[in-house]
């Protein structure tokens, strides 16, 4: 199969250079980019006035939790989760979780996601939607022991029963992660045990880590150390560790999370509804550390958006450090694309030739995105979700025109309409 994206402005290469161009797809890759392309194609898409962007990659969210969109606002972290969000989980079925990543599937499609890293409960049920769906999903079992050993039995077997369920799907585009919920809900002998597992199986780990004041403090309190300093000392730190949140880092912090390669999932939306504070994007960027940019759950923050995200990302560090060059939109939207596929060894995340054809089309032609004076501006600083009108996924064409060809959006919208009134 081979699509022909003809006549864009062409968000070329890691340099995010915009180039007039049209781009060939042959099977799952960028074959080709560059001006009028003579070779035919199965299915020929006029990019006039649209620009052509890597799909975003959405590096920490909870798909399934549209479910409590609106449920529990204005609350900080540990209030909304112990009082409002954990009550309600306890109810949530295998169906309803699934029900709730169709929605959420459905909601990033729209908005030009290609790739998302979740950590939620049944996560073989959110792969059957995410391979229907034709996304690519880093599906994360959430693990949660409260220091109690039998819960970690339990933790460990439902894990890697999920990850078995998820390898029989078979599918390049789903992989399977470790998703330890955070030091303040784990215990040392489950992060240890997940260290061992991931080596083993050859996974990703994803974490909450250092998100609130108060967290600090419950770790500093059980163990006498900043929580990176706690993973730091069980070897659980490493290049395919993703770290969700990363707010109240400290200098020592930051070098050992730069040190052992860590990638920092960054949350601004979310950061700023729970009022747990700011990611200090300027020490863990002169350290060199990769940030990759998430929504975190639709509870939290309430959408799965990036577009809407990345102008969080830059609007916040500019107020916060009183400095508007701080983030400026080049540097945000590579947090949102490469540097999120970086930290999922995706060869992803940016358009050249070779690279996986991940691909939003985003329309121009609307008044909040005229004159074309500087595309990735318009895209970090004026655009949103609504703007996405085409969604390409491993070759595949997900979303034309504004038309989900994968999933039935009237279905998907009334089952999580249903299973809420019936559950919460
Ligand atoms: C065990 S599955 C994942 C777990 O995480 C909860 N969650 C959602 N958002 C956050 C957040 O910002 N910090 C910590 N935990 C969060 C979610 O509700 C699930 O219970
Ligand atoms: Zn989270």
């Amino acid at each position: 199969m081979s699509i022909l994206i003809k006549n864009g402005l062409v968000v070329y290469g890691e340099d995010l250079n915009v180039v007039n161009a049209d781009v060939l797809i042959e099977g799952n890759r960028i074959a080709k980019v560059a001006k009028n392309i003579r070779e035919g194609a199965d299915t020929v898409i006029d990019a006039s006035g649209r620009v052509v962007s890597p799909g975003f990659v959405n590096l920490h969210t909870h798909s399934p939790m549209g479910l409590l969109r609106g449920l529990a606002d204005d609350l900080p972290l540990m209030e909304w989760l112990e009082k409002h969000i954990w009550p309600r989980e306890a109810k949530l079925t295998r169906e309803a979780i699934k029900a709730g990543a169709y929605l959420g599937a459905l909601e990033m499609i729209k908005t030009g996601t290609t790739a998302f890293l979740d950590m939620y409960f049944h996560m073989d049920a959110v792969g059957e939607a995410v391979l229907e769906s034709g996304l690519r999903g880093y599906l994360g079992y959430g693990m949660i022991d409260l220091g109690d050993p039998e819960r970690t039995e339990k933790e460990v077997k439902e894990a890697l029963r999920e990850m078995r369920e998820i390898e029989k799907l078979e599918s390049d585009r789903i992989q399977f992660v470790f998703g330890p919920h955070a030091p303040y809900t784990c215990s040392l002998a489950l992060l240890k045990e997940v260290r061992k597992l991931a080596d083993e199986h050859g996974k990703l780990i994803t974490i909450h880590v250092s998100e609130t004041m108060s967290e600090v403090g419950r770790i500093q309190e059980r163990y006498g150390k900043s929580p990176v300093v706690l993973l730091d000392d069980i070897g659980f730190l490493g290049k395919d560790v993703i770290i969700a949140h990363g707010v109240w880092l400290d200098s020592r912090d930051v070098q050992i999370l730069a040190r052992n390669g860590v990638t920092v999932a960054h949350n601004p939306g979310s950061n700023m509804k729970l009022a747990s504070g700011v990611m200090p994007i300027g020490k863990l960027l002169n350290a060199g550390v990769n940030i990759g940019l998430g929504t975190d759950g639709s509870a939290s923050n309430n959408n799965l958006d990036m577009l809407e995200e990345m102008k969080l990302a830059a609007l916040l560090h500019k107020v916060h450090n009183l400095d508007p060059t701080i983030a400026d939109a080049s540097t945000v939207f590579r947090m949102a694309t490469q540097n999120g596929a970086r930290a999922l060894n995706l060869k992803a995340g940016v358009i050249k030739e070779g690279y996986l054809a991940d691909i939003a089309v985003i329309d121009f032609n609307r008044p909040h995105l005229r004159p074309i004076n500087n595309v990735v501006s318009h895209l970090v600083y004026s655009a949103n979700g609504n703007d996405v009108e085409t969604t390409i996924v491993d070759g595949r064409i997900l979303m034309l025109d504004g038309e989900v060809l994968t999933l039935d959006e009237e279905k998907v919208l009334e089952k999580a309409e249903k299973v809420v009134e019936s559950l919460l």
